[in-house]
């Protein structure tokens, strides 16, 4: 089958040139709209699909964001492989502002987002020990260097509640527990993609070192902005080059991820939530 390539664009990408036939269409789903309409286009005949994370003119907060729209709108939109970018803080010296990080984990302190498509009436229980796809990381990894991006490939994402950054005493208790950079975003995110059967990875724009950096002091929006604008061409040349590197056969078995995942006897499972979740589980159900 051949690959549809989703992007969800973080702070500061909000739309990608070159699609060819490109056009903004509305796609609302069973969790509500989206955070905007879906760019879809091709690029070297690859078909492509864009979202704004935040929405054309920044409007999401990272808790209003609407995770579950836009991983199901995703998904109705016949997209297979999923790819974030985030700017993101960072807690390791050698990654520094401006460098790339494909991130390989995550450690959730968001509170009280809506964290799954499943729920009463119809549960499911997917692993996320790995929580990203391997093949789509390295292509990502490919396609960065190839963007002129200094790459580091492997990393913990702490994502934060937000929308304050963090206290100087989180930012080093997030170091000591040995995560790489942090963000707002990429949970619940990871968790909807996998729930969804998509290949995901995650590509981490470092923009600032936080607040833990004896040097460098409190992160200050302005600083974040300034290193967004060097970063948005490299992450634009980065998505031009994903055609032709992502596809082929995967066995980490991200496409099958609710093989033997769903837990309610079909006989007690809810019929509306059964409906509701066709799109995303149908596979399955
Ligand atoms: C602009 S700084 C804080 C903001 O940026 C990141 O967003 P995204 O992950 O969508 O690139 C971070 O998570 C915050 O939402
Ligand atoms: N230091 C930071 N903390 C959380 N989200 C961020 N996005 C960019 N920099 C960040």
């Amino acid at each position: 089958m051949a690959p549809v390539i989703g992007i969800i664009g973080g702070s500061g990408l909000y739309a990608v040139e070159g699609l060819r036939d490109a056009a903004w269409h509305d796609a609302p789903t069973p969790w509500g709209a989206p955070s905007d309409r879906l760019l879809h286009g091709t690029l070297e005949g690859t078909r492509m699909v864009f979202l704004p994370r935040h929405g054309r003119g920044h409007v999401h907060t990272p808790t209003s964001v609407p995770y579950r729209a836009n991983v199901a709108a995703m998904k109705a939109a016949g997209v297979t492989h999923l790819v974030s970018v985030s700017a993101t803080g960072s807690f390791r010296e050698e990654m520094a502002p401006g460098d790339f990080v494909i991130v390989d984990q995550f450690i959730d302190r968001t509170r009280g987002r809506e964290g799954s498509f499943f729920g009463p009436g119809l549960v499911a229980h997917v692993s996320l020990a790995h929580p990203v796809c391997p093949h789509l990381s390295t292509a990502c990894a490919q396609a960065a260097r190839r963007a002129g991006a200094r790459v580091h490939e492997g990393g913990t994402y702490l994502a934060m509640e937000g929308p304050q950054f963090s206290t100087l005493a989180e930012s080093q208790l997030y170091r000591s527990w040995g995560c790489d950079v942090i963000g707002m975003t990429n949970m619940p995110e990871a968790r909807l993609a996998r729930e969804a059967e998509l290949h995901y990875a995650s590509v981490a724009m470092v923009t600032d070192y936080d607040s833990w950096h004896p040097d460098h002091g409190a992160v200050q929006i302005t600083e974040i902005i300034e290193t967004l604008q060097g970063n948005v061409a490299r992450a634009a040349a980065m998505v031009a080059a994903l055609p032709g590197l992502v596809g082929g056969g995967c066995d980490a078995g991200c496409d099958r991820a609710l093989d033997h995942a769903v837990m309610t006897a079909p006989e007690a499972r809810a019929p509306g939530m059964v409906d509701r979740l066709r799109p995303i589980a149908g596979r399955v159900l």
